[in-house]
């Protein structure tokens, strides 16, 4: 377990793997923590450098007061990532970690070699969306959005297993001030412009049963980016790398060795 200073924030981060591998860095999504990779992991090759980390709210990183800007997820991200001397990796992203990995190849290409779209958008939602579940969590708590959170997340299918109550509880167990700072810095973002000057491999990834992210908002994601592909992931929400690992794992794999990581 690592930690650095980001400033207003403290990131806690983790390395696994040797450091002359591959970099793979995974963002992951609103409610989350870095353990949302685990069930993919153990089935990627063996060599590559993983790097994860908790968003800046979220994990075992520090809390500060929301809202938070985009900017601020994309500049913690950033400054890891020169922290750790990492450059050309492949860079996964599901969800608002989408939104980071699009914002930060905007901003930083030296770092990003391809990207991994998964369960994302330019643009999620609108921001009557999101002052509501901001307005829902200062009143009642995550809590109190949970269960509709777990439709959008899970397949009716997952929503018979007992795991489930697994990632509900981190997802609850998330900080107040975490998920709404992060919903306001995606209620902010509208990347179809930047996004649509990028040029580099992307491999767009979507779950059929995705309540957050539909599989067409994540096509239409994929189709700014010329020559990216799309991969549909069935029997999955809106986190397929959980309801479906050795789909994902596979696919990410296939990923790594076309863009030359292995
Ligand atoms: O809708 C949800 O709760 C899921 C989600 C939207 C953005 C994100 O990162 O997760």
């Amino acid at each position: 377990m690592k930690m650095f200073d980001a400033g207003d924030a403290r990131i806690h981060y983790r390395v696994d793997g040797p450091a002359e591998g591959a970099p793979v860095v995974f963002a992951n999504s609103l409610g989350t923590d870095m353990r949302l990779w685990d069930p993919i992991l153990p089935l990627l090759p063996e060599g590559l450098r993983i790097i994860r980390w908790d968003k800046r709210g979220h994990g075992l990183s520090s809390v500060p007061p929301a809202p938070y800007a985009m900017g601020a997820l994309i500049r913690d991200c950033e400054r890891l990532l020169d922290h750790l001397q990492v450059r050309d990796c492949l860079f996964v992203g599901l969800s608002i970690g989408g939104m980071i990995a699009q914002g930060l190849a905007v901003k930083r290409l030296d770092l990003i070699r391809a990207m991994v779209l998964s369960n994302t958008a330019a643009k999620i939602g609108n921001p009557q969306l999101w002052d509501e579940r901001i307005a829902a969590v200062d009143q009642g708590g995550i809590e109190s959005l949970a269960d509709a959170v777990m439709d959008r997340w899970f397949s009716r299918d997952f929503h018979r297993t007992p795991e489930l109550e697994l990632w509900r509880n981190m997802l609850t167990q998330q900080a107040d001030d975490g998920y709404a700072g992060c919903s306001a810095a995606i209620s902010g973002t509208d990347f179809y412009t930047p996004t649509s000057g990028l040029r580099l491999p992307t491999l767009a990834i979507a779950g059929s049963e995705d309540g957050s992210t539909p599989p067409d908002l994540v096509r239409e994601t994929a189709d700014l980016i010329p020559g990216s592909k799309f991969h549909l992931i069935r029997r999955a929400g809106h986190l397929p790398c959980v309801e479906q690992p050795q789909e994902f794992a596979r696919v990410l794999s296939d990923f790594l060795r076309d863009t030359g990581h292995i």
